[in-house]
């Protein structure tokens, strides 16, 4: 008699409740499932409804019969707003609810667990996990250089980079961040830095997690090795087992389009995605458009709200802005001015949510102004357009000057908010230095694709994860 067949590897995915992070661990679960692997989702009840409605996730990973998704509480209530900039609020629930609804979760699971895929940034699962002899591998959904900078905040302080001073020259150079000291000034520091009193909690939080991965069998991280090879030959004197499989939507692409039958990607949102800016773009001639977003969780005060909106209007330039229903602060409403609307009228298009991977591959679009975060720096960079950044927290600071001084296709507006540089900054990528930023645009994204295509660095990275996942023993 034959033996039984031994079942897939299954795998625990554990995402932060947020839509950058969502949408990059649903990216890897999707191309673990691929590969034959059984995963389970962990998702909070908040995220998973907005899912549901908005992406059809049900729906979609219908296709993989071995793909289950399990809800738990965030902890805050059901109806609550979650403002998105209170993260200290979410990670203190993260400690007093999630983490035993968790713990509970995967000491008795349904099927027997391989591994625990779990967000850099939710590190309790390390050491819980160990307790029950299961594996975590951490994913953090950032760069390569916010992590590496996050990293080295204890070297930042020991070698007096840090604290930052009251009257700091925010444009001096950082030299105790390793492979980085041509890269980064203290303004291009991730914004935790930015605070007098090094027991800031936040700071102290990132700190932390960042420091504990180091517990973890092994990291992921959605770059690859030519975007980032400084901070990555850092990383990987830390962390021997680094994988480097991005960026990740590029790379599901390259897998769904080489396996039979090819199923398409979920877009991931949690918003209504308004599909009316295709159509809008569709008529607009080439590259004649500037796509402005500024993410999931940026809020824009009036004042800034208010320059971005003259800063469009006075460069002439066509644009197709994402102005979420959440975009602006508590507190700042106010009427736009009736110059505004009409010019908007004429050249402009505004909705609430895009699908925004497609808007970057329009032909309509040139470039792209938007708020670095590390989901939209990548699919830029696969669309190969240039970017005017405007970092507003956390990695994104770090990420711009990536995007500008490093790799140089685009700008970095950072600690600005004024129409005047909005208006030329805009006019620089679309016009006077267009043809030298879409040519270094060009470049890096056919260096993306090739990287997550069969035989590229993430490809092989990835065929690596998998089989060392396959080698682990599951919990009986
Ligand atoms: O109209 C829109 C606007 C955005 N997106 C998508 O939403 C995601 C946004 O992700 P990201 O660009 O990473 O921004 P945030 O939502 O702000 O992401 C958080 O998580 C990221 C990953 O950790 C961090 O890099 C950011 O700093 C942090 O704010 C991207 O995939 C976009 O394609 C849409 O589909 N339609
Ligand atoms: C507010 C931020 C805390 C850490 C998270 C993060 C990270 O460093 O992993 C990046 O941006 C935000 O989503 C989170």
């Amino acid at each position: 008699m034959d033996p039984p067949p031994v079942p897939p590897p299954h795998v625990i995915i554990f995402p932060l409740a947020a839509q950058g992070h969502v949408n990059s661990m649903l990216k890897l679960a999707e191309l673990l499932a691929i590969s034959g692997l059984r995963i389970t989702f962990i998702n909070s009840e908040h995220i998973h409804h907005r899912l549901l409605r908005h992406a059809h996730i049900q729906a979609h990973f219908a296709a993989f019969p071995d793909f289950r998704f399990k809800i738990i509480s965030d902890g805050f209530p059901i109806d609550h707003p979650r403002s998105p900039d209170h993260f200290m609020t979410t990670f203190n629930y993260v400690k007093s609810i999630t983490k035993q609804l968790f713990e509970e979760l995967v000491s008795a699971p349904d099927r027997p667990v391989t591994c625990i895929i779990a967000d850099g940034i939710l590190t309790f699962t390390i050491d819980f996990a160990g307790d029950l002899g299961v594996p975590v591998i951490a994913f953090r959904t950032i760069s390569a250089s916010s992590f590496w900078a996050c990293f080295c905040i204890p070297r930042m302080i020991e070698s007096g980079d840090l604290p930052l001073k009251g009257d700091e020259d925010m444009d001096r150079d950082v030299t105790s961040v390793p492979g980085m000291e041509d890269i980064l000034r203290c303004r291009d520091l991730p914004s935790f830095c930015r605070v007098a009193d090094l027991s800031d909690q936040l700071l102290q939080y990132v700190t932390t997690q960042t420091l504990q991965t180091t517990a973890a069998r092994a990291l992921i991280l959605n770059t690859f090795d030519q975007l980032e090879g400084p901070a990555i030959s850092q990383i990987r004197t830390q962390f021997p087992n680094l994988y480097t499989i991005g960026p990740l939507h590029s790379h599901l692409r390259s897998r769904l389009s080489s396996s039979s039958p090819s199923p398409s990607s979920a877009s991931n949102s949690l918003w209504k995605v308004d599909r009316s800016c295709i159509a809008w773009l569709d008529k607009q001639p080439p590259k004649s458009v500037i796509y402005v977003s500024f993410g999931s969780i940026t809020t824009l005060n009036r004042h800034d709200f208010t320059e971005f909106w003259y800063g469009l209007v006075n460069s002439g330039r066509r644009f197709l802005w994402v102005v979420r229903p959440d975009s602006l602060a508590e507190g700042s409403s106010g009427a736009v001015p009736e110059e505004l609307k009409e010019a908007a009228a004429e050249r402009g298009c505004i909705v609430g949510w895009a699908p925004q991977e497609e808007v970057l591959h329009h032909g309509a679009v040139a470039a792209f102004l938007t708020h670095s975060g590390w989901n939209s720096t990548l699919e830029s960079v696969v669309a190969g357009k240039p970017m005017v950044c405007w970092p507003f927290f956390a990695d994104q600071q770090v990420n711009s000057r990536l995007v500008s001084h490093a790799w140089k296709v685009g700008l970095d507006m950072k600690d600005v908010c004024d129409r005047e540089v909005v208006e030329r900054m805009v006019n620089e990528v679309m016009g006077e230095r267009q043809e030298e930023f879409a040519a270094a645009a060009g470049d890096l994204a056919r260096r993306a694709r090739n990287a997550a295509s069969e035989g590229g660095s993430s490809w092989d990275n990835l065929d690596r994860l998998i089989e060392d996942i396959r080698s682990m023993k599951p919990t009986s």
